[in-house]
C-alpha cells in the first residue's frame, strides 16, 4: 500500500498579476509552480523532501492535505491511502500532519491548554476541550500512554503559554499520535529549536519512526537522520530526483538544487555540508 501515490500532477496558483498586465491569454492567468509530479511513497518506509526555500516544499504539503488541487487539464492520479477522496478527518486517522502554521495557531488560540489537554484535543481535532465532548477512560488512558512514550508526561500540566518551542511541538506529536497514524509528515519540525532540543527532537523522530512512516520535509541536509532511506528532491518545479538516500544525496545534486556549489560529506549515517566551494 502507498502512504502517497502521485503521478503526473501539476499544480498552480492563480496568478491574478500577472494576467493583469498582459492580453488575456490563458497562458498566464495562472502560476504553474509544481509540474509532473511523480512520487509514490510506501507504507513503512521513511522519506525525507529536500527543496531550496521557494522550490515548493509546502505547496506540496498542501495537495497531500487537499488545500490545494491537482490542474484538471490532464490525466492524473492522486491517492492518500489508496483513497482518491478523502475528508480531512478520515485523513488524520492516516496522516499526522505537523506544520508551524499549527504550532503558531496553538500558540495564539489555545495559550490556556495544558499539555494534558492539547493531547486529548486530538480525539475531536478540535482547539480547545469542550463540555460536550466524552472521552471513555481508555481515550484518557492513551492519552497517559502516548506522552509516556514520548517522555513529555512531564508536560501535562503545563500551559501552552509557558512551553517552549520544542515542548509545543513535542505535545502536537502526541496529539497527532491519539490516532495511531500509519504516517507522520513534518514540515521542518526543527526550526526554532537550538542545537540540544534539535537533537532531543530529532531522537525522539527516530524512536516514532520504530512504528510509524516519517515524511520530513526539510531544507536542512543534516536533519535526514539514519533511519530516513529515501529521499526526494524539488527543484525547477518537480521531483528532481528521488530514490535511495545514497544515490540522490550527492555533492552534484545538491549543488544543483541549491544553485550553490557544495561539496557533502556522510560520517556515521549523517550527511552534512563539508566545504562550500
Ligand atoms: N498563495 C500563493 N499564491 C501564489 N503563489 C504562491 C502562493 N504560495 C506560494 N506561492 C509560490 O509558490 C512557490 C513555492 O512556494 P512554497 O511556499 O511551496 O515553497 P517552499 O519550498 O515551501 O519554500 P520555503 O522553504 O521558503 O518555505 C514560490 O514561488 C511561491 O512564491
Amino acid at each position: 500500500m502507498y502512504i502517497i501515490d502521485f503521478e503526473n500532477i501539476d499544480v498552480a496558483y492563480d496568478n491574478i498579476d500577472s494576467y493583469k498586465d498582459r492580453d488575456i491569454d490563458s497562458n498566464y492567468k495562472e502560476n504553474i509552480v509544481l509540474k509532473d509530479i511523480n512520487l509514490k511513497i510506501e507504507e513503512g518506509s521513511h522519506w525525507a523532501i529536500l527543496g531550496a526555500n521557494g522550490s515548493g516544499k509546502s505547496t506540496l504539503l498542501k495537495l497531500i492535505l487537499s488545500e490545494i488541487h491537482p490542474r484538471a487539464t490532464k490525466e492524473f492520479k492522486k491517492e492518500i491511502m489508496g483513497l482518491k477522496r478523502y475528508s480531512i478527518f478520515e485523513l488524520k486517522k492516516y496522516l499526522g500532519v505537523i506544520t508551524n502554521d499549527l504550532h503558531n495557531y496553538f500558540l495564539q488560540n489555545a495559550s490556556y491548554m495544558s499539555g494534558f489537554e492539547v493531547v486529548l484535543s486530538g480525539y475531536y481535532s478540535s482547539i480547545g476541550i469542550f463540555t460536550h465532548q466524552d472521552f471513555t477512560s481508555s481515550q484518557i488512558s492513551k492519552v497517559f500512554e502516548v506522552m509516556n512514550f514520548l517522555d513529555i508526561i512531564n508536560l501535562k500540566d503545563k500551559k501552552v503559554s509557558a512551553m517552549s518551542t520544542g515542548e509545543l511541538r513535542k505535545c502536537l506529536i502526541a496529539r497527532a499520535l491519539i490516532h495511531t497514524p500509519k504516517a507522520f509528515i513534518l514540515d521542518e519540525p526543527t526550526v526554532g529549536l537550538d542545537i540540544k532540543s534539535q537533537i532531543n527532537f530529532i531522537k525522539m523522530l527516530k524512536k516514532l519512526s520504530k512504528t510509524t512512516s516519517i515524511i520530513l520535509v526539510t531544507h536542512h541536509l543534516e536533519e535526514i537522520f539514519e533511519e530516513i532511506d529515501n529521499v526526494a528532491l524539488i527543484y525547477n518545479k518537480t521531483i528532481y530526483k528521488s530514490g535511495k538516500k545514497d544515490e540522490i544525496l550527492t555533492s552534484e545534486n545538491l549543488s544543483e538544487i541549491f544553485d550553490t556549489k557544495i561539496s557533502i560529506k556522510k560520517k556515521n549515517e549523517r550527511y552534512f555540508i563539508e566545504e562550500i566551494l
